[in-house]
């Protein structure tokens, strides 16, 4: 199982590295790695298993995360309706987006940064996103809500890029045009 010991943090060259394509069909290892990553969110979420294995609590972790560069991506939500979110995202991307944005008036955290970093993080507030699932079928979800900024904080980590590089550095709360905050 993953454990916070098995996630790499804010220095470490995978989080600004991008990840590679994965062929099909996936390796014994890439199907291990995501059944891996997927399981880590379920414990996570957990009360008794995040207490007993010291697990910060996730709905997203990508490859990079746990040092490797695969184009793969675990999410674990709930979406606005209640229905569960709950896969492994391969060779994931977003083929069309509102222009709307939105943001967390919270901020965002990450399992890679032992820090707070305040500011609003501007997201797209409705993705179209199509990926494989493991067995190689082509997948196209359109998200709203948390469930789309979680794909996307993911898809950036894909990419080398952390939820804080898109914090406005002279404003951190300055407004962001055309969004409409996380209700
Ligand atoms: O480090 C990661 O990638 C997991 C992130 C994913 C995430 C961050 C901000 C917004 C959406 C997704 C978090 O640790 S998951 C923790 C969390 C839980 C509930 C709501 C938001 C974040
Ligand atoms: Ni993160």
């Amino acid at each position: 199982m993953i454990l916070m010991k098995d996630i790499v943090r804010e220095g470490h060259p995978a989080l600004r590295t991008r990840a590679q394509e994965v062929t099909f069909p996936l390796s014994e290892e890439d199907r291990k790695l995501a059944s891996d990553m997927l399981e880590y969110l379920i414990n996570s979420q957990d009360p008794e298993i995040a207490e007993k294995y010291g697990l910060r609590s996730g709905i997203g972790l990508a490859a990079n995360q746990v040092n490797s560069l695969k184009r793969m991506f675990a999410l674990h939500l709930e979406d606005d309706k209640g229905e569960l979110l709950s896969f492994v995202a391969v060779n994931p991307k977003i083929v069309s987006h509102s222009v709307e944005k939105t943001y967390i008036p919270s901020g965002e955290g990450c399992l890679s940064v032992d820090r707070q970093v305040p500011g609003y993080v501007p997201r797209y507030a409705r993705i179209t996103a199509k990926f494989f699932t493991i067995d190689g079928e082509e997948k196209k979800l359109r998200l709203k809500g948390l469930p789309a900024i979680a794909f996307q904080h993911e898809l950036d980590h894909l990419n080398g890029v952390m939820f804080y590089d898109h914090i406005n550095k002279e404003n951190p709360f300055a407004e962001i045009p055309d969004s409409c905050p996380l209700e």
